[in-house]
């Protein structure tokens, strides 16, 4: 077995009088800040202005430009979109560095060459495995979420501890993480995103969803057995792995799940995940992603608008609103509307 990092081996000093320039305060910019200062780690906040400036201030952060937080600190974490990264960095982050330590959480830029860092800068990646929110919520719930780590340049001889000391203080080091490469966490985690957590399971759900309503079964019954309950499936994938979660299934679903999950998902699928893997590799993905952005993501938004109209959605958006639990912003919507 690989070997896993956790809280004992790494060594929180390697951060102690330090400043860390929080570049971003979206999905894991956020949850990296509040993470990292709830662990006694100082943190500025580098932002235009805007929505995440009004929220990173009301949180209690000092939140400066780009150029100013890359200046004054001694590590600078990048946590904008990828596809922005380059032009910020080149424009407002490499006028400003000396000797900070350069920081990411996925390498797809350092990767695919569309940041070439100073020689001078050691250069790592802590890439926690899980969606910024859940960073942020699993942190309070004394919990974590695994994370990869990697060095790409190492100037100071210390580079991996400060890497460990980051992935310990926001959270992941609870968790465990694994040391890798900025190649091997890019093509990994664009694969996973894409075939599996994201791409294949959107495509699972909604692949569902229409063959039962295209037979004529009521939406929200679909709604309900293709997408509600995948997240209670789920959790007890989480806990238990595949067994944990077949051990809580009546043996009729067991049954069902070994003579019809291998034709659904059958060989001709896993022959298109190795497609799917090999355009990563080549980085024909990642041209495509570039040059849709350099157009404007005409493609992009086209899809998004389209995907947000399928039935699933409109029935789903429904169903919710009668379930406040599932989110804490819909339960003020209707504690409003049942008042009125
Ligand atoms: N989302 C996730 O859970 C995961 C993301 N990652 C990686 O983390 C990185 C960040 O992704 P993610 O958290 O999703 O990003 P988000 O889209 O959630 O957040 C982006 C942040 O960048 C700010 N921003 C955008 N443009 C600029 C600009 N020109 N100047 C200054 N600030 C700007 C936004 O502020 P504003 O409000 O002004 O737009 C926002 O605060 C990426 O490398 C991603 O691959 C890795 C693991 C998981
Ligand atoms: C699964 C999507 C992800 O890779 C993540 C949350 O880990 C991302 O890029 O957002
Ligand atoms: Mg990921
Ligand atoms: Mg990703």
């Amino acid at each position: 077995m690989a070997k896993m990092y956790y809280n004992g081996d790494a060594n929180a000093a390697y951060l102690n009088g330090k400043k860390v320039a929080v570049i971003g305060y979206g999905s894991q910019g956020h949850a990296h800040a509040l993470n990292m200062r709830d662990s006694g780690v100082e943190v500025v906040i580098g932002l235009r202005k805007g929505k995440s400036w009004e929220k990173a201030e009301e949180d209690g952060f000092q939140v400066y430009s780009v150029a100013e937080a890359a200046a004054q600190s001694d590590v600078v974490m990048i946590l904008l979109p990828d596809e922005l990264q380059p032009k910020v960095y080149k424009e407002e982050i490499e006028p400003n560095l000396s000797s900070q330590a350069l920081m990411f959480a996925h390498g797809f830029n350092i990767h695919f060459n569309q940041i070439v860092p100073p020689k001078e800068c050691d250069v790592l990646l802590v890439a926690p495995k899980g969606p910024g929110h859940l960073v942020r919520r699993t942190y309070e719930q004394d919990a974590g979420v695994p994370a990869l780590f990697a060095v790409h340049q190492d100037v100071t001889g210390e580079a991996k501890e400060l890497a460990l000391a980051y992935a310990k203080a926001i959270g992941s080091l609870r968790a465990g993480a694994l040391e890798t490469t900025f190649k091997e966490e890019t093509e990994t985690d664009l694969f996973g995103e894409q075939a599996v957590l994201c791409g294949g399971l959107t495509s699972l759900v909604k692949a569902g969803f229409e063959t039962l309503t295209e037979a004529g079964y009521q939406p929200e019954l679909a709604y309900f057995e293709c997408l509600h309950e995948l997240k209670l499936i789920v959790d007890l994938m989480y806990e238990g792995g595949l067994e944990g979660m077949r051990y809580s299934i009546s043996d009729t679903a067991q049954w069902g799940d070994f003579v019809s999950g291998p034709r659904v998902v059958d060989a001709r699928v896993k022959e298109e995940m190795k497609a799917v893997l090999k355009d990563i590799q080549e980085g024909n993905f990642a041209k495509g992603w570039i040059l849709e952005n350099q157009a404007n993501r005409p493609v992009f938004n086209a899809v998004n608008q389209r995907e947000n109209e399928h039935p699933i959605e409109q029935v789903g958006r429904e169903l919710r609103k009668m379930m406040p639990f599932v989110n804490s912003s819909k339960k003020k919507e209707v504690v409003v509307s049942a008042n009125n």
